[in-house]
């Protein structure tokens, strides 16, 4: 897809990765809303962006995206303002242990509830223009890390659902793919860890920074580019960080591999 003139609804981007990619979407002459639950932060990041591309290009609104109403009326106002979205960015996130039920309302269901705000105001099949979904997701989906069990089990669950949406077969008439950004640890404000957010945090930080290592913002913010600029990317899922440099990965297990033959080319004729 082409950046030029497209409409960005993004969530959590007043700082981190958010503010790094929305940068990104400016400079490639996209127009985008930054919807943030710290207005301090997202104004300073708006107006900056404001005097480099434009008053008109950018703007920020203060939303909670666990607080469903402020959520839908963000959406909405972005909407009204920019006339469409073509692109929905869930990447507001946090990882602390110590508030686990609101880490997976942040990290899961809000994303899942921007998600069907996107869905609902894109599908071609209502009227909409069609559009492209991008989840939020971390390397910390695909394998487990043992200081932080539920952030982890949050990123699972943004990949496992948004790749069951990428594979209903109504989203080609839709006209909507889903993908999602994994980053491997990343230089934010989300490293910043202490004792009380999750198991061993120390032990964890040495380990990230030893071994695993920690990506600068540019370079996520490349994998995301990477990962829009692809026309076919409905389901996929591209993993970036300092190691891993910048790749589309395959993390599923068929169900179908272990039937008897027979019933697999069955099961193919009847899907
Ligand atoms: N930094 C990393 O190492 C890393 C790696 C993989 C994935 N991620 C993911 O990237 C996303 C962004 O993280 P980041 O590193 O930029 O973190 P960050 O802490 O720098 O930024 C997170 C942003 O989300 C906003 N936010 C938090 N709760 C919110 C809420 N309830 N409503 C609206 N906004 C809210 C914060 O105000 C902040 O601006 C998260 O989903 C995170 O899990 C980060
Ligand atoms: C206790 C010290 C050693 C911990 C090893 C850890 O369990 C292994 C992790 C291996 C892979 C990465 C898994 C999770 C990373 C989790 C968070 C990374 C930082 C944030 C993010 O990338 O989302």
């Amino acid at each position: 897809m082409k950046l030029e003139g497209k409409t960005v609804f993004i969530t959590g981007a007043a700082q981190g990765l958010g503010q790094g990619i929305t940068e990104a979407l400016l400079e490639r002459g996209a127009k985008v809303c930054i919807a943030d639950l710290n207005r301090e932060k997202g104004e300073e990041t708006v107006n900056q962006f404001q005097q480099r591309f434009g008053k008109e290009n950018v703007f920020f609104i203060k939303a909670d995206v666990t607080n469903e109403k402020e959520f839908e009326d963000a959406f909405k106002e972005a909407v009204s303002r920019l006339g469409n979205i073509d692109i929905m960015v869930n990447n507001a996130g946090i990882m602390d242990e110590s508030k686990w039920e609101l880490m997976i309302q942040i990290n899961v269901t809000s994303l899942v509830r921007g998600t069907n705000l996107a869905i609902g105001h894109m599908n071609k099949v209502t009227g909409g223009k069609g559009g492209l979904i991008i989840n939020t997701a971390s390397v910390a989906g695909f394998a487990p890390g043992v200081s932080f069990p539920v952030y982890g089990g949050t990123k699972h669950a943004v990949i496992g659902f948004t790749t069951s949406w990428a594979a209903n077969p109504n989203v080609e008439s839709m006209g909507i793919r889903f993908a999602c950004l994994c980053p491997s640890p990343a230089d934010t404000a989300l490293l910043d860890l202490k004792d009380h957010q999750g198991m061993m945090v120390s032990q964890f930080t040495k380990f990230i920074n030893e071994v695993l290592g920690v990506a600068p913002v540019s370079k996520i913010v490349e994998g995301f580019i990477t990962l829009v600029e692809k026309d076919d990317n409905n389901g996929a899922l591209l993993l970036v960080g300092k190691n891993e440099g910048i790749q589309f990965v395959n993390r599923f297990y068929d169900p179908m591999a272990s039937l008897p033959k027979q019933k697999q080319s069955d099961a193919a004729k009847t899907s």
